[in-house]
């Protein structure tokens, strides 16, 4: 379970609020108009900004002394996040405790179209086919806990559903957790087991 409570985050002389629970397993998708805060919740979880109050629990430990790389979290940033120094592959296979399930990996990379990709650099990508090797990488590592900012914006229609699809698979499989901040109904309504609608911030 992941349990917010009370957080508090100070954002531009605005106090963002959050509360929330989701049990392991679920799939939120986050949704609110733009600057309602949805990224700045994701970073408060991963560990890249500091809340002002309150808790961020997973299965009852406390999130919020452990630094961002001690977090029980993988994390798809709105830019991908991809090494341009690496080759795609070498992007995927980090940040395994043993070897990278390279198998795992070959078969999700043909599934989702760009198994020509993985030995190019990131920079020779297009931005879709770069969104679905992040989606790849941020699915496949080892944590529990997956938060995904817009994972599905570059992707054409058939392409989106395609990934959604395979996302929501994987995820299911895994036992994965996962917060996806979307502008998509259609992509809530076809991954999402709960919908978190973010409302307006309180003035300081
Ligand atoms: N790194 C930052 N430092 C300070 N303020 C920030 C930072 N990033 C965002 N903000 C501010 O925090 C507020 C919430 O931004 P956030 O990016 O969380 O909104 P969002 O709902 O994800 O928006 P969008 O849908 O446009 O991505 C906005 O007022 C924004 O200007």
């Amino acid at each position: 379970m992941l349990n917010i409570s009370q957080l508090k985050i100070a954002r531009e002389g605005r106090v963002l609020s959050y509360e929330l629970k989701l049990a392991e397993g679920k799939v939120l998708a986050i949704q609110g108009v733009s600057g309602v805060g949805k990224s700045t919740l994701l970073s408060a979880i991963a560990g890249f900004v500091e809340p002002l109050a309150g808790t961020i629990n997973w299965n009852d430990e406390p999130l919020n002394h452990l630094p961002v790389e001690g977090r029980p979290v993988s994390y798809l940033f709105q830019d991908h996040n991809l090494f341009e120094h690496l080759s795609v592959i070498e992007n995927l296979s980090l940040g395994f405790a043993g070897p990278a399930p390279k198998d795992e990996l070959i078969a999700a990379a043909s599934e989702l179209k760009v198994l020509e990709q993985l030995e190019k650099r990131p920079g020779k990508l297009s931005g879709g086919q770069r969104q679905r090797i992040a989606l790849i990488r941020t699915l496949l590592r080892p944590e529990p806990l997956i938060l995904l900012d817009e994972p599905f914006a570059e992707l054409d229609p058939e392409t989106r559903h395609l990934t959604v699809n395979w996302v929501k698979k994987t995820a299911k499989a895994n036992g994965k957790t996962v917060l996806m901040v979307t502008h998509q109904a259609e992509d809530a309504e076809q991954l999402a087991d709960e919908c978190l609608i973010l409302e307006g911030a309180t003035s300081n």
